[in-house]
């Protein structure tokens, strides 16, 4: 018993730890939500940006084109009355003008421009082109455009017109270039550091890192850089959100806990249960009859574990058996199991009748030295030969095959019956057959019940009961519950036995003996 200041101390600790981690999954839940949320935000504003740099490039072109095909004389009325039209029909060009010699003689909007002349531009595009991501043109040092020159032509855009998309994001470094690393406008940070060496990296950001967006348009020049710090979320949070978060982080916390605990507890429990029902031989048995298919002779019984605790109700083999083989305690089931299989049926055994008793065995009794004294033990008090018992191994572990084989060989060599259980299910398989030396095989239900159907195990149940004809072994089919599936076995593997509700459920030992004499 622990004292009771410990215990207080330990409840409080637990109590403690429940919260704090749950608090942290909800916490680091939050702060991943946060950062993916603003993520996809940012990268919706790339594409933005992008789809703006292409239309500009899109509509540039097309005026372009157009331009080309006019036959006006350069600068007269007429050219410039072309000019404003298709600049109209365009989305992004402002203007567009005539140029020779780097000076723009004339463009749609003013007119004769006087000659004025542009600065030198660093963007040499690969087509000709040059372009001015920034320039003061019209004489006037309030209006800045964006130019882009070639043969003769200069068409006019607003400049930044894709950056401006980005002017709310006031912690973001923003930067548009081209893909030779020509920059075409940045914001905030420290120049150069966007763009440069840099520039033909991908995306770069990962979750606990500041955010990087990086993409470039696929129909134009353009690329375009968003790197934003991203401070944790939860130093941003509300009081009202923190509050939130703590509650339902102590709720998960301590309900998760609470589950892993109680679940412990209740195998702690039933493990502990069991032990004490073996210990006090509360662990009984029931006999369910194995008959031959053609005439439905009894030919044997296959003895089946039942706990019925004095507490009342039932605990099945399912839930038990494997408590007992994961906390040691099989062999000591398996000892109360082959005495009382034994004994409840000891008339009939001894008797001449040609019916046998099958226990299961599982693998941590086979490997206990023990078991054949215990089985010589108990079966000799009654006077039972070893030729009617027989030991249905099931293998729920991937074990150690070479020692099941070494085992089984021996008991064998003894005069047991050996039978494989289950077969066709998870462990027990093909390299089982090839390997041990068995002598019936127990084809699990799920083949069992497809005997009258045209579904893929009734395929393998086929393949299977060929192949068990095949190396000389026998079959048992488990599972039989209708008067179809018996047919259909019978014909399949003439000879062969079968075990089912349709020819009786797990009985008491009197039951039994009443049905094997009758
Ligand atoms: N190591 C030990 N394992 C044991 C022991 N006693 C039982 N077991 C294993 O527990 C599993 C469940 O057994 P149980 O609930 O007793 O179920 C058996 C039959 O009642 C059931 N069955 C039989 N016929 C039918 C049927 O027509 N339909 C249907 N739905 N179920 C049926 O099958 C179980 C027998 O299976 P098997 O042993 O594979 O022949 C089970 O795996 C037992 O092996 C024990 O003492 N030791």
């Amino acid at each position: 018993m622990v004292p009771r200041p410990v215990a207080i101390l330990l409840a409080g600790l637990w109590v403690a730890a429940s919260v704090a981690l749950g608090t942290l999954v909800v916490a680091l839940g939050y702060e991943f939500y946060a950062w993916q949320d603003r993520h996809s935000e940012l990268q919706d504003r790339a594409r933005l940006v992008i789809a703006r740099a292409e239309q500009i490039a899109t509509d540039s072109r097309i005026a372009l084109r157009a331009i080309a095909r006019l036959k006006t004389v350069p600068c007269s009325p007429e050219d410039l009355a072309e000019l404003r039209i298709i600049a109209a029909r365009t989305t992004q060009v402002l203007d567009i003008g005539r140029m020779h010699d780097g000076k723009v003689l004339c463009d749609g909007a003013r007119g004769m421009a006087r000659g004025t002349v542009l600065p030198a531009t660093t963007i040499l595009r690969a087509d000709g082109a040059a372009f001015w991501p920034q320039v003061q043109i019209f004489g006037d040092p309030r209006i800045h455009v964006s130019a882009l020159a070639r043969d003769g032509v200069i068409v006019f855009s607003r400049p930044r017109a894709a950056g401006e998309l980005l002017d709310d994001l006031d912690r973001a470094e923003v930067a548009g270039w081209t893909r030779a690393g020509d920059l075409i406008f940045r914001r905030n940070g420290t120049p150069g550091r966007l763009v440069g060496a840099e520039h033909a990296r991908a995306n770069y950001a990962g979750f606990w890192n500041d955010h990087g967006i990086r993409s470039c348009a696929s129909a134009s020049d353009f690329c375009v850089e968003i790197a934003e710090p991203a401070p944790a979320a939860l130093t941003r949070m509300s009081t009202t959100t923190g509050a939130v978060l703590l509650t339902a982080g102590s709720a998960l916390g301590f309900g998760g806990l609470s589950l892993v605990w109680s679940r412990n507890a209740s195998r702690r429990s039933l493990s502990r249960r069991l032990a004490r029902a073996i210990r006090k031989d509360q662990i009984n048995v029931h006999y369910q009859p194995i008959v031959r298919l053609s005439d439905r002779r009894l030919v044997g019984f296959e003895a089946l574990a039942r706990w019925h605790p004095p507490s009342g109700g039932a605990i099945p083999p399912d839930d038990f058996i494997p408590v007992a083989e994961r906390d040691g305690l099989l062999p000591a089931l398996t000892e109360r199991v082959v005495s009382r299989a034994i004994s409840g049926l000891a008339p009939l055994l001894a008797g001449s009748a040609e019916v046998y008793l099958s226990i299961n065995i599982g693998v941590g009794s086979l490997f206990d030295p023990e078991l054949p004294e215990l089985l010589d033990y108990h079966r000799l008090r009654y006077g039972v030969d070893r030729s009617r018992i027989a030991l249905e191994i099931t293998e729920r572990d991937t074990g150690d095959i070479e020692r099941i084989g070494e085992a089984i060989r021996s008991l064998r060599e003894a005069g047991y019956r050996v039978f494989l259980d289950d077969f066709g299910t998870g462990y027990s398989s093909l390299a089982y057959l090839a390997t041990l030396p068995i002598d019936t095989i127990k084809l699990d239900k799920l083949f069992t019940r497809s005997a009258d159907s045209a579904f893929v195990p009734a395929l393998v149940l086929r393949q299977v009961s060929h192949m068990v004809a095949t190396l000389g072994l026998k079959i048992v089919f488990e599972g039989v519950e209708t008067e179809e599936q018996a047919q259909a076995l019978e014909e399949l593997t003439p000879g062969a036995v079968g075990q089912g509700w349709l020819f009786g459920r797990p009985m008491p030992a009197h039951e039994a003996l009443t049905l094997a004499f009758a």
